[in-house]
């Protein structure tokens, strides 16, 4: 036999009544041999527990019963609840005229709901023609005397409901009242909250049932709260040490004591949605899951009180002293945490509770505060305590980075020893976003990256759409969903919380908003986005201003803009510090040759003690391109700087390209790698640009260009023979000291020379180092364009994911 036991929502009125009856009707016509459990209907124990309370208060509580038994009738006019509702009329008119009540008549007035429950299925089966028996537990489940929390007496009880069920089996099924019960004197009593689970598991025992379903409004049990950890995986199987756990920290789907009779008889418990058939739940039973399961509970509504002292010290003692005085008042402590120094002692209680807490602790400690041994005594209103279970410290260390990562500091964290879990008491308006962040470390669900783009001009835009070309395959092979909520320009921002779609440009053109960067800021939090990128594609020195902000409110940064590297020494140490201090990371590998591997390189070298001496090269990707071009093929100056442009090589304003000072950047941005102090006015620069046209616009210096043919045919034609033209960066000196020398300039090189050799928009570096002597570590590829660059970008964003 299988027991069925359905919830109090199961059970509500329109779709919920009417499936719990098809539910029931399907599987006896399948020929399965069943017995059902009810709660109360909807909110129907609530509303009651509440018309009492207006009763005792003598307040008017007649429209709240009328509600109420309307309600129950709803639909069901042919349903005879006259005598439930008589019992209810009478108990609620003496509790009003007494102003008072006992648990005796509150048990009276709750087992109502389950009496009126447990009749409508009844009648309901009938009328499908179920053999259906209205079964009052009272008559089968006896209990201590304990009302509102009683305890059942296995034996006369086993006895009673065996001997019911011998006598109304076959296909007779029982439609019976949880929760409810009688002591011996035939009084109504209630085994407690989640009793009606409770009288489930007690038949399921009782008549040794193959099966306990527990129909709720929920597909099984979650690795999280759905509501709060989008996320949430349901669990298949839990085992029943497992599931304890989980009822233990506030899974209030479950219920310790319900879970004790199955596992006495080994019957496997399933959790399974009223609302969806086609789901098969959760099941427990008593096998171990291999891996062991991990989970997220969450206690809400909880105050951290912090008792401090340096007179705690080594005084014996002391949280004797603290349950004791709690216990007294009745307040149950579920975390206590003391550092080993005993100066400070913090437990978690229910918030309700927290002010007659403190107020108790004072006047425990009144002798002590006197002596000066307890300092203070202060409460910590709107905290939550996660628990993980299934977690041991050996691994704790990934949730905890990760939190810190995201600048969620724990006020407080636990474990047990043999229990497998941990416990963090976290600031109430972190929950969420600690919750998802530790989801996503834990299980081997994606970790959700938030990224917020700046810029969507040729490299920011050929990005945005290489990430989401790419977004599936990483997040199959890497486990990184990469969600682009923000994508802004100079004017505008779009903002999707869940990611921009691959129509961005036009939803951006639509839905865009203008914004300040608080605002960006703002919506990351409000909607408790984790793990924040964000990404740099301006050429705007006006961004760079925002970085610090950025980093202070928890995003890494990445950057194909060199201007903030570029900015003076002080800002650059600056920014490092608050990167420091806030454990965030800044990755710009495209500032120097777009997508070539260089600054990574740079860095190892110098990091792992190697002494780079010089580092040569062409920069410039546009530059490369124009003077390679230029100066093997027979056309003006112009039409291939032009080329350049239209290439997408250059520089938003490609006078930063001509005038030297992209390579300048770039060639500083390499010389402060190497903790060289250097600023950007010492960088010695050959400006490409004849004076005549450098002041003025962009579009009017674009309008000009041919002005430069003559200026460089002539240099053109200068050079000795077989001589090509190279505009070149060098980084040279005595590296050893603050500064080095730093030097942007045109020259002229053997064809056959390595610089000579370099094709198409090919950026080449020279590195020279002591232990590589005269053969310089090369690297070369293409230094310019929105493609290589993007990937460039792209790839910074997987570094960063990775070191989290
Ligand atoms: N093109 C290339 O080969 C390479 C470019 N880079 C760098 O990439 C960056 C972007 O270059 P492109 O895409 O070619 O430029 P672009 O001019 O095509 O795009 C720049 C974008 O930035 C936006 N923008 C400007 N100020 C802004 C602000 N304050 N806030 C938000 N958005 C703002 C503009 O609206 C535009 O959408 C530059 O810093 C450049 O130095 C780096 C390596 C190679
Ligand atoms: N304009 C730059 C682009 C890469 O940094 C170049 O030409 O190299």
């Amino acid at each position: 036999m299988k027991v069925l036991k359905f919830g109090g929502k199961s059970l509500a009125n329109g779709q919920g009544i009417q499936t719990v009856v098809d539910i029931i009707d399907q599987k006896v016509k399948k020929g399965e041999h069943i017995t059902v459990v009810l709660s109360a209907r909807g909110t129907s124990t609530d509303e009651l527990e509440a018309i009492l309370e207006q009763a005792v208060k003598n307040e008017n509580y007649q429209e709240a019963l009328d509600a109420f038994k309307k309600y129950q009738i709803a639909d069901f006019g042919n349903v005879n609840f006259l005598e439930e509702f008589e019992i209810l009329d009478k108990l609620f008119e003496g509790v009003s005229l007494l102003g008072d009540y006992s648990k005796r008549i509150k048990d009276q007035v709750l087992s109502q709901g389950e009496v009126i429950s447990a009749k409508l299925v009844t009648h309901l089966l009938k009328e499908r023609g179920v053999n259906a028996h209205f079964t009052d537990s009272r008559e089968l489940i006896i209990t201590d005397g304990q009302f509102g929390d009683a305890q059942p007496l296995d034996t006369l009880s086993k006895e009673n409901v065996v001997k019911h069920f011998e006598k109304y089996n076959g296909t007779t099924v029982n439609v019976v009242t949880g929760f409810i019960a009688s002591n011996a004197k035939n009084e109504t009593t209630t085994l407690g909250r989640n009793g009606s689970n409770y009288t489930a598991s007690l038949l399921a025992n009782y008549l040794n049932a193959e099966e306990l379903q527990n129909f709720t409004h929920v597909n099984g049990i979650y690795t999280a709260n759905p509501d709060l950890v989008p996320d949430a995986k349901k669990i298949e199987r839990l085992s029943f040490t497992e599931a304890n756990e989980l009822a233990y920290f506030g899974a209030n789907i479950l219920h310790a004591k319900t879970i004790i009779p199955l596992i006495e008889k080994n019957i496997p418990l399933r959790i399974l949605n009223t609302f969806d058939h086609n789901n098969e739940g959760t099941l427990i039973t008593s096998e171990a899951s291999e891996k062991g399961i991990k989970s997220l509970s969450v206690l809400e509504n909880v105050s951290l009180i912090n008792l401090e002292g340096r007179g705690l010290l080594g005084k014996v003692g002391v949280d004797a002293r603290i349950f004791k005085a709690l216990a007294y008042k009745n307040i149950s402590v579920s975390i206590i945490s003391q550092g080993s120094s005993e100066r400070g002692i913090g437990l978690v209680v229910s918030a309700d509770e927290a002010k007659q807490a403190k107020a108790t602790l004072e006047q425990e400690f009144e002798s002590d505060f006197y002596k000066r041994d307890v300092s203070s005594i202060t409460v910590e209103k709107d905290v939550s305590v996660i628990s993980i279970i299934g977690q041991d410290l050996s691994t704790f260390h990934k949730p905890y980075n990760a939190l810190i990562r995201n600048q969620v500091v724990p006020l407080l964290f636990n474990n047990t020893v043999t229990g497998k879990n941990v416990s963090l008491v976290v600031k109430k308006n972190q929950l969420h976003k600690a919750l998802n962040v530790i989801h996503g470390e834990i299980f081997e669900i994606s970790k959700k990256v938030n990224i917020a783009i700046f810029g969507h001009g040729l490299v920011g835009g050929t990005l945005i759409d290489q990430i989401l070309t790419s977004a599936k395959e990483i997040e199959k092979r890497k486990k990184i969903h990469l969600n682009i909520f923000a994508v802004a320009n100079s004017r505008k921002v779009l903002l999707q919380k869940n990611g921009v779609k691959k129509e961005w440009r036009g939803d951006l053109e639509e839905h865009g908003v203008v914004y300040e960067i608080e605002e960006i800021i703002k919506y990351a939090d409000v909607h408790h986005l984790e793990n924040l990128i964000a990404i740099d594609n301006t050429a705007s020195k006006e961004f760079t201003d925002h970085y610090i902000t950025l980093v202070k409110h928890g995003f890494d940064l990445v950057s194909s803009n060199k201007v903030a590297n570029t900015l003076s020494f002080d800002f650059y140490k600056e920014l490092r510090k608050t990167l420091e201090e806030n454990q965030k990371q800044y990755l710009y590998e495209t500032n120097v040759g777009a997508g070539l591997p260089l600054i990574d390189t740079i860095k190892l070298l110098h990091l792992s003690g190697e002494n780079i001496t010089r580092i040569k090269g062409v920069f410039s990707g546009s530059l490369s391109y124009l003077f390679n071009t230029y100066s093997v093929e027979n056309r003006k100056f112009s039409e291939v700087l032009q080329e350049a442009i239209d290439k997408g090589f250059t520089e938003p304003d490609p006078r930063e390209d001509l005038c030297g000072n992209d390579v300048g950047r770039k060639l500083l941005i390499l010389a402060r790698e190497l903790d060289l102090s250097n600023e950007f006015e010492d960088v010695q620069i050959d400006n490409l640009i004849p004076e005549n046209l450098r002041d003025g616009d962009a579009a009017s210096f674009l309008g000009r260009l041919q002005e430069l043919d003559p200026v460089y045919e002539k240099i053109k034609e200068d050079q000795k023979e077989k001589h090509v033209l190279r505009y070149i960066g060098d980084l040279s000196g005595d590296l050893s000291q603050e500064k080095g020398v730093l030097e942007v300039k045109l020259v002229s090189v053997p064809e056959s020379s390595a610089l000579g050799q370099v094709k198409g928009s090919d950026s080449i570096f020279e590195i020279y180092t002591e232990s590589y002597g005269d053969q310089p570590v090369v690297i070369q590829g293409a230094g310019a364009g929105a493609a290589v660059t993007a990937r460039g970008v792209f790839g910074d964003i997987l570094r960063l994911t990775e070191k989290g």
